[in-house]
């Protein structure tokens, strides 16, 4: 549950960098994801005729304020979103540092804090600091994004470890493992950790061929969520025989000389 709408897929698409609009289009159908993102400020919303190809996906539009450096940027950029899309539903991202594009946390939380009190559904783009989150989740936000890793980097689930305790913390909140995913077996690992979706772009948008790509994840996703619920196995330092030793043959000495003669 992401604000109140259950969804199927738990995946979520961005729309950037894609070699062509019909590549986009048929990617989204590819992917089975029925969120799919969209920067204000990189897309510029990109004209009617951007607007209009999201629109016919049939997708729930999750606006987006990537490039927005201060929390007034953002503020006036998810405004705009609102006007423009239509939705309540605003995923902010202030980033503070050009090379790794980091969150800002102040930033962030500042205009979290704005945005939740106009009444915006906000889904914020976050490091994987536990204090930073429960800040956001007491400003209204009640969904939770950590990053998997920088942005376009492809590196996966980086902190692996704090991810797993930001996922054990927040337990009863919907958190979304969003950037810097790069392949499809790292987004079946974050789902198969738990967590509720995974938000990925360039991934699919820069792969060879996007639509492949694209179906690839939706199924990643898709098993590891079926993972997740089957309840996988614990990780054992040791080896654990996995045949039973229950019914074998006790070959003593005696039977085994008995066995040879
Ligand atoms: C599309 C979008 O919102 C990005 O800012 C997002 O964080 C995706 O990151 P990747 O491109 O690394 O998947």
């Amino acid at each position: 549950m992401f604000y109140d709408v259950d969804l199927h897929s738990r995946l979520m698409l961005g729309t950037a960098q894609y070699p062509s609009p019909a590549v986009l289009a048929a990617a989204i159908e590819a992917s089975g994801a029925e969120v799919i993102t969209v920067s204000l400020r990189r897309e510029g919303a990109a004209g009617q005729a951007f607007r209009d190809l999201l629109r016919q996906s049939g997708r729930r539009i999750l606006p987006n304020t990537a490039g927005c450096h201060t929390a007034r940027e953002a503020v006036t950029t998810a405004q705009m979103a609102r006007e423009l899309f239509g939705t309540r539903w605003i995923k902010l991202e202030v980033i503070g540092h050009a090379d790794t594009l980091q969150p800002d946390p102040f930033a962030l939380l500042e205009a979290a804090r704005i945005l939740c009190a106009e009444g915006f559904e906000v889904f914020p783009y976050t490091t994987e600091d536990l204090i930073l989150g429960e800040r956001l989740i007491e400003a209204g936000c009640r969904v939770l994004m950590p990053w998997g890793a920088p942005i376009g980097s492809g590196q996966g689930l980086r902190h692996e470890e704090a991810l797993r305790s930001y996922r054990a913390h927040f337990a009863g909140v919907p958190v979304v493992i969003d950037a810097g995913i790069g392949a499809p077996s790292q987004a079946a690992r974050a789902m198969e950790m738990g967590f509720d979706a995974v938000l990925l772009n360039t991934a699919v948008a820069r792969a060879t061929d996007p639509v492949a790509m694209a179906r690839a994840f939706g199924t990643a996703i898709a098993a590891g969520r079926m993972a997740f619920e089957a309840g996988l196995m614990p990780r054992r330092d040791m080896a654990v025989a996995s045949t039973p030793a229950l019914g074998l043959a006790d070959l003593g000495p005696a039977d085994l000389g008995e066995a040879l003669a």
